[in-house]
């Protein structure tokens, strides 16, 4: 069994992942909620699983646009809470395999994301709005929480931890070595040991020993004596942590912040309000100057195609992280005040300035110790100007980058290195 450091090594030095939503709900195609908000029976969802057919799935091309984004690794929806099954289980017939599609898709994309080079992951939820054994009548998000049809429906949850533990075993046990489970999520009671999560986790890693696993099974990472199951990073949601993640000692502990990059994790044909690349690079730089990593999201429609609106904006990303990765990689919080202009992350004795705010002027960097060997624009490694104006002794320990044009050779983020 490998450590904690050792497990999440790989993780805090890949920084930038690739979220994956894709499932039935990519047909009514308002989101991967769409049940639980309009309150749909499973007769009522029925003709999508009957329908389900994306003949233009082709992972290969998903791994690829990841890689070219800058992505280290992915993690995919094998199941979210609708309960429809992305990969072959043989403990339910609620499965891509038993639709058109007939094809374990969750197979194919474990192998094109690994043959990419890339860490793979699953999303697997705990919440199950199928399977009928979960509770219904009453729970906080089920479809049938209020429909009084349902008040005197017998369900045996301890069945239904049997079949959830049963498809983890499956997903851990058949897709050979798998680099995250991404469980979701804990609410009121339904949390902790009512998953039976010791037992779970203990399964996890025995049959994964490098795995590292969520902080959604309801234990609390921050603790000082944290349960067996608290996880092994932090999971903020569409939110970027102002401080970072610390633990009640106040050492940091690893995060991932999950990011949509319109409004919906599940394909939503409707929201094109969609985050530009200069939003979503400074928003990974942030999350890097922070100590932490940033997943963001893609939501697959009916047909199995990425919408062209992400493919555009990973493209984009992808140039600027093809010039500029070595301040991400590896990289984290270089533990001086934020700079007005922008924003820094530190690998060894490399401090990388982004610039994102040109000003007038030499940059001032305040703070660090040490002195400057020297200054390189990372794009393209020419020579920076590092030098003390003439009143130098006025702007105390400061040091200044002179840039040669007024405009950021990149408006996005300008890195020195
Ligand atoms: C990544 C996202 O995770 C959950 O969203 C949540 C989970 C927990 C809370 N929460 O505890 O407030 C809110 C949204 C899912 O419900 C959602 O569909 C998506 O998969």
């Amino acid at each position: 069994m490998s450590t904690a450091n050792e497990r999440i090594e790989w993780f805090v030095k890949a920084r930038f992942g690739m979220f994956i939503h894709w499932g039935l709900y990519a047909i009514p195609a308002r989101g991967e909620w769409v049940r639980s908000h309009e309150k749909l029976s499973i007769e009522d969802y029925q003709p999508f699983f009957e329908e389900f057919n994306p003949v233009n799935y082709n992972p290969k091309e998903w791994a690829a646009l990841a890689k070219k984004a800058g992505m280290k690794y992915a993690v995919m929806t094998a199941k979210h809470h609708d309960g429809f099954c992305l990969f072959d289980s043989k403990l339910t017939d609620y499965k891509a395999t038993n639709t058109p599609a007939g094809r374990d898709l969750i197979r194919e994309y474990v192998e094109a994301f690994r043959n990419e080079g890339l860490k793979v992951g699953f999303y697997y939820s705990l919440l199950d709005w199928h399977h009928p054994d979960y509770p219904a009548y009453g729970d906080s998000f089920h479809p049938m929480r209020d429909n009084e049809a349902w008040k005197d429906k017998k369900h045996d949850f301890s069945r239904y931890i049997e079949y959830m533990h049963g498809q983890v075993r499956e997903l851990l046990t058949n897709y050979g070595k798998i680099d995250i489970m991404w469980f979701d999520f804990s609410y009121g009671n339904m949390s902790g040991e009512t998953w039976k999560a010791t037992e779970l986790v203990k399964m996890v890693r025995s049959l994964q020993p490098h795995i590292i696993i969520d902080d959604r099974l309801g234990g609390n990472i921050r603790s000082v004596n944290k349960e067996i199951y608290a996880g092994d990073f932090a999971s903020p949601e569409q939110i970027i942590p102002p401080e970072g993640v610390v633990d009640e000692a106040g050492n940091p502990i690893p995060w991932e912040a999950c990011i949509t990059m319109n409004n919906h994790w599940g394909y939503a044909a409707a929201d094109k309000d969609f985050k530009s690349p200069k939003q979503l690079i400074r928003a990974l730089v942030e999350c890097v100057s922070k100590g932490g990593n940033l997943l963001l999201n893609v939501g697959p429609n009916a047909k199995g195609e990425i919408p062209e609106e992400s493919v555009e904006i990973l493209t984009e990303i992808g140039k600027w992280m093809s010039k500029n990765g070595e301040s991400i990689y590896g990289c984290g919080n270089a533990g001086l005040p934020k700079p007005e202009w922008g924003r820094y992350t530190k690998k060894g004795n490399k401090l990388y300035a982004h610039i994102f705010e040109r000003g007038i002027g030499p940059i001032a960097i305040q703070g660090i110790k040490g002195k400057v060997k020297r200054a390189r624009l990372l794009a393209d490694g020419s020579e920076v100007n590092i030098q003390k104006p003439w009143n130098a002794h006025h702007y105390g320990d400061a040091i200044f980058i002179n840039l040669r044009s007024s405009k950021l050779p990149d408006e996005i983020d300008t890195v020195v290195e």
